[in-house]
């Protein structure tokens, strides 16, 4: 198992401040990442977790609204999708002018939805695509139609550079029971049998993850990539912290990698970079309204957030 580096991967992101020269694919500066999901009114998931992540991280972020949710550190009070037609709209508008290096899907809800951003991404020829397969939020509560996953699967996942689940939406993608991964070793069989469905990448995130032999650890899986069938998937591992503030840890997470990605990082480096970065955040989680509180994503900018 290859260890996680906080001191290496904590000193590239603190490089961001440092000026530490882009790399040359996003030399048209500043990259730039389209982020297609749900509006969070509570400001810890969705865009808005997005947007500050990708500030944080020295990208420009942009949006495409696919529903708004009353939601808030107790949960979600209700949910209003967006029209097709004004999803297509804002994409249009942000990736006919100003262009996208990289672009990230959470919550898109139903079938329609799924449907017609990944045609739309198509007419655009995005690359870069981080899928966040948004199912359920942290409270229980239900944040998409179940006819949006079987168009998840055969839509969106086989256009992704990366699809990032974690373990309950694993289980959905794959049509098992919630729980049946219950290992680090689970964990990769699924991350692999995960890469069926056409991503390139596959993040098998493992916040939810209750293994005694990992215990105190925070361990996702990353699989996919060239010309690795067959091998076995890497383990991306850092401290569990504990605190019950873990809101928009899963948002949080595929933004970053979307945002290193529009900075022409590898896939690897950028997932290792996004697990850092949250950790960060989650280390200096801020307890607001009385039920899950949210990331602070500026932790990363402060030396002593706890983590080296
Ligand atoms: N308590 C924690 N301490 C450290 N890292 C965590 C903690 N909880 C989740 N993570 C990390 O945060 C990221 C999001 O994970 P997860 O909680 O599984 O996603 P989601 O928010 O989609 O449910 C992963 O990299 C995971 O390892
Ligand atoms: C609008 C919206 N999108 C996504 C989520 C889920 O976000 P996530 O980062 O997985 O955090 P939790 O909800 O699991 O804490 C959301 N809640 N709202």
């Amino acid at each position: 198992m290859r260890d996680f580096d906080y001191l290496a991967a904590s000193a590239f992101t603190q490089g961001i401040r440092a000026n530490i020269a882009y790399p040359a694919e996003s030399s048209v500066w500043p990259p730039r990442v389209l982020t297609i999901a749900g509006s969070d009114s509570g400001g810890g998931a969705g865009i808005q977790a997005d947007l500050k992540t990708c500030q944080e991280l020295g990208v420009f972020g942009m949006s495409a609204i696919t529903a708004v949710t009353s939601q808030n550190s107790r949960g979600v009070h209700a949910v209003y999708p967006m029209p097709e037609e004004a999803i297509l709209s804002q994409m249009d508008a942000v990736l006919g002018d100003i262009g996208a290096h990289a672009a990230k899907t959470g919550m898109l809800y139903s079938k329609d939805i799924v449907k017609a951003v990944a045609s739309k991404l198509d007419d655009y020829g995005v690359r870069k695509l981080v899928v966040d397969p948004v199912l359920v939020a942290k409270d229980g509560s239900p944040l998409f139609r179940r006819d949006a996953v079987n168009a998840l699967r055969e839509d969106l996942l086989p256009r992704a550079l990366v699809v990032t689940p974690n373990l309950p939406e694993a289980c959905e993608l794959l049509g098992v029971e919630e729980g049946t991964i219950r290992s680090v070793s689970d964990m990769m069989e699924a991350a692999n049998m995960l890469l069926r469905f056409g991503s390139k990448y596959v993040l098998l995130k493992g916040g939810h993850l209750e293994d005694e032999a990992f215990r105190g650890l925070a361990i996702d899986v990353l699989a996919g990539g060239d010309g690795t069938a067959g091998m076995q998937p890497l383990t991306l591992s850092g401290p569990r912290i504990a605190t019950r503030h873990t809101h928009g840890t899963g948002c949080s997470t595929a933004a970053a990698i979307a945002a290193y990605l529009a900075r022409g990082f590898e896939m690897e480096h950028a997932a290792r970079e996004a697990k850092c970065f949250v950790a960060a955040a989650i280390a200096r989680a801020v307890p607001l309204g009385g039920g899950i509180g949210s990331l602070w994503h500026a932790a990363h900018r402060e030396p002593a957030h706890g983590l080296q």
